[in-house]
């Protein structure tokens, strides 16, 4: 896991000069697109070219089942999360849907669901069967932890290799809202309660209860949350584990990364943790509908794109959010300067 260790790559501030300074110049009021200014700035920097794009985006879904699931904290059965696979191997699902509007590449890794599944365009780089239950246990060995966070950047070496514009990860995992909310306690300061959400749609009774099998796994690990990564492996999942490693590795590379939701966050946070460089690379597409997830934004300093009330996971609000990135490029890069148009500038 020494691969961890190496910083992420310094995005151009020479191109995000000369982004800034071409919005100056283009024809509306300073500042008047706002975000799509920022975005596209941001983009340049990070893409190390004067005029940024987003043509060519890979999103890679990582699958694994977590055995605090047994502990009842989901409102549907862990075969869902295979039964998912099937689905994203099959093309019903909502990322398999977005990824054909946008033309993104998309690829589906077991990392560790709980029976194998084989098929042909699914790749296996399975950390174990299933995690162990959190509430009892580690979730996972060192040996675990190292397998996933290799799978992850495995995926943003294929990406990278694909000369990628932009990267999404997604996530399908039953309880996994239960990891990633142990994850935010852990490391930020957020009550039990405050961070504990309904996930695929408890009701009352249910969130009790959750908070509760929450409130057993801190307790069971309390004394290790200085460190990132027992963090990680002792809260779990295989999918949060790659997703860490797919974003730090990303970052490595200088490829930008598009955060989903409240899950990816989860991982978002660990990496910065693990690699605060690793944060100029995440861009957060939006704000889920589960409410602990405001808290990680507050701590990544940052405004996301869209507010929708999404909270599906699998990479589904990223790709939502990448036609607004399109259109903060073409602004961006094709809009005539007030020199071009002949336009008067500001009084
Ligand atoms: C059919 C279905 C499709 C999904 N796609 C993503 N998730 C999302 O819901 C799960 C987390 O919620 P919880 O912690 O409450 O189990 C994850 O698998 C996540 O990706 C789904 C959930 C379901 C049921
Ligand atoms: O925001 C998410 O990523 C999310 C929220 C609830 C359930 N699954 C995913």
């Amino acid at each position: 896991m020494e691969w961890l260790n190496t910083p992420a790559q310094a995005p151009n501030a020479a191109m995000t000069a000369a982004a800034h300074l071409r919005q100056t110049q283009l024809t509306k009021p300073a500042g008047a697109l706002g975000e799509l200014e920022a975005v596209a700035i941001r983009l340049a920097g990070l893409q190390g070219r004067e005029q940024p794009r987003v043509d060519n985006v890979h999103i890679s879904v990582f699958a694994a089942d977590h055995g605090v699931a047994d502990e009842g904290v989901s409102a549907f059965p862990q075969a869902v999360t295979a039964q998912m696979v099937h689905n994203f191997l099959n093309g019903g699902a909502a990322i398999n849907v977005l990824a054909r509007e946008i033309g993104a590449t998309l690829e589906i890794i077991d990392v560790g669901v709980k029976t194998p599944l084989t098929h042909p365009n699914l790749i296996s780089q399975r950390a174990g069967n299933g995690t162990a239950n959190s509430a009892l246990d580690a979730a996972m060995n060192t040996a675990q932890l190292s397998l996933a966070l290799q799978a992850g950047a495995d995926a943003a070496d294929r990406a990278n290799a694909a000369a990628a514009d932009l990267f999404i990860a997604g996530e399908m995992g039953i309880a996994n809202t239960t990891a990633a909310t142990a994850i935010y306690c852990a490391l930020l300061d957020v009550a039990i309660l405050d961070a504990t959400g309904p996930g695929t749609g408890l009701d009352r009774d249910g969130m009790v209860h959750k908070v509760n099998v929450i409130r057993r796994i801190l307790n069971q690990h309390r004394s290790h949350f200085d460190d990132p990564l027992e963090v990680l492996r002792r809260l779990g999942g295989f999918e949060i584990a790659a997703i860490t490693g797919a974003y730090i590795r990303a970052a490595q590379l200088g490829l930008p990364v598009l955060v989903d939701g409240f899950i990816s966050t989860a991982a978002a946070l660990i990496a910065i943790n693990v690699q605060p460089s690793v944060a100029d690379w995440l861009l957060l597409s939006h704000t889920s509908a589960e409410p602990g997830h405001f808290f990680a934004i507050a701590e990544l300093q940052q405004r996301p794109l869209l507010d929708l009330n999404l909270r599906l996971g699998e990479g589904s609000g990223a790709a939502v959010a990448v036609p607004l990135l399109r259109m903060a490029c073409a602004l961006h890069n094709h809009m005539a300067t007030f020199a071009e148009a002949a336009v008067a500038g500001k009084l």
